[in-house]
């Protein structure tokens, strides 16, 4: 009997980078109102500066720095008020040494200011005159022209996924258009004759379609967009039926069920009958997940998870999330929360071992424990607040042992 190959994790995943250099992606333009969490197809310069005049950052009195050199509450520096300079509007005049000017907190900072006094360190000595009761130094409360943004910077390169305050600043910029990457067009098929319909009562032997929800929401969550599912049972001319349809309408497709080496294990073999290259991974060194297939059909993926609920999720997480690198660069690398193991938790070297923890945090350190649990037991992970790795080579690990948790989200 044929045994299934085993890649590592990293050599599975830069294969899959490697294999779909030509997928099918595709941008659209699109308003920035509903650019958030989209990923930038463009790079986005600034025509302007921001902001593109000294700006005050206080309500205060607009001076030359110089005039307040050993002003204090005994010894007032009295200056000449010439004029208020109004929110929105052009600084009506230039302050020579000796003057100041009224500014509002934003508002426009006269040519001859070197400096903002905040008002409560004044005091109104006449209807002209405005004593300092404070020194200010070079430049204090003003924003420079451009200290935001410098005309002809490059603000957003492409890849990058837009988060809140980049919205703000592209809305800054007068950009309300942006060019983004199409969400990947994906379908999920899960296959089994026991597999029901969620809001049907399963009789005994059959099981809820757990997999096209989960799957379903870790796709919309990381930005695809979920095009077709379809429950199939285990048939063969079936399967390809659905798979083939699946390809006219998706660029991803994810068969749920059917990957091991079962009697009725047909994902193998129908996206081989399909396509060229077809299946390019059967097996991966992964705890859960051994029997993941990873085939392409035109330019086009398929993926073949295994079956249980927590196997397809982890599969998910490490395996299929890889195609968002083909467009998009992260910021940082997977965030994780560090922390300690409890107790030991022993693994088999030979393969990465993913398994679920929860964490408590007492005196300001995070005691990390497994959730147990098998792969056919999705409350396990329901109940984890995120995952640890143990690498290929190691060993398990010891009570104490800090780890890497990451989030599940
Ligand atoms: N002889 C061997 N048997 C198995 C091996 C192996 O290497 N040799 N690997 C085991 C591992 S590990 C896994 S994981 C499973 C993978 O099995 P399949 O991908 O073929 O999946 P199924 O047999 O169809 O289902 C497994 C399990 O998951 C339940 N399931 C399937 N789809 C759904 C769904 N949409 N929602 C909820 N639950 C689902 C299904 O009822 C089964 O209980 O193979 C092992 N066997
Ligand atoms: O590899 Mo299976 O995914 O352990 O349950």
């Amino acid at each position: 009997m044929e045994l299934l190959s085993t890649y590592t994790v990293e050599q599975v995943q830069k294969k899959i980078k490697e294999a779909f250099q030509d997928f099918p992606l595709k941008t659209e333009r699109i308003p920035l109102t509903e650019a958030r969490n989209r990923v930038l197809a463009q790079e986005v310069i600034s025509y302007e500066n921001i902001p593109e005049f000294h700006r005050s950052t206080v309500d205060g009195y607009g001076v030359h720095y110089s005039d307040t050199l050993g002003a204090g509450e005994a010894l007032p520096a009295y200056v000449q008020k010439k004029f208020t300079v109004e929110m929105g509007k052009e600084a009506p005049g230039k302050i020579a040494p000796g003057e100041c000017a009224y500014i509002p907190t934003g508002g426009m900072v006269p040519e001859g200011v070197n400096a903002v006094v905040m008002i409560e360190h004044t005091e109104v000595f006449d209807e002209n005159t405005i004593g300092v009761l404070n020194s200010v130094s070079d430049q204090e409360n003003i924003l420079q022209k451009g200290e935001d943004i410098q005309a002809g910077a490059v603000v957003f390169t492409r890849g990058e996924r837009l988060r809140t305050e980049d919205i703000g600043l592209l809305a800054g910029l007068g950009v309300g258009e942006v060019r983004v990457y199409q969400r990947i067009s994906a379908g999920l098929i899960s296959t089994g004759d026991e597999i029901v319909d969620i809001h049907r009562l399963p009789g005994l032997g059959e099981v809820r379609d757990m997999n096209r929800y989960s799957l379903g929401a870790a796709l919309e969550r990381d930005g695809f967009t979920l095009q077709q599912t379809a429950v199939v049972p285990d048939q063969r001319r079936k399967l390809q039926e659905t798979l083939e349809e699946f390809l006219k309408n998706c660029d991803l497709v994810l068969i749920s069920g059917g990957s091991s080496m079962g009697e009725k294990d047909y994902t193998k073999e129908v996206i081989n009958a399909l396509g060229d290259p077809g299946v390019f991974v059967h097996g991966v060194s992964m705890k859960p997940g051994k029997p993941t297939i990873i085939g392409k059909v035109g330019k086009k993926a398929v993926f073949g998870l295994p079956g249980q609920p927590v196997s397809a999720l982890m599969v998910y997480e490490v395996l299929v999330k890889t195609l968002t690198e083909l467009y998009e660069t992260p910021k940082i690398e997977a965030p994780y929360v560090l922390g300690e193991m409890d107790r030991n938790f022993p693994s088999a070297a030979g393969r990465a071992h993913y398994f679920m923890v929860s964490i408590k945090n007492e005196e300001g350190k995070n005691h990390v424990t497994p959730v147990y649990g098998k792969s056919g037991t999705l409350s396990m992970m329901s109940r984890a607040v995120g995952y640890v790795v143990i690498g290929h080579n190691e060993e398990g690990l010891n009570k104490g042992d800090p780890v890497k948790v990451y989030p599940l989200t």
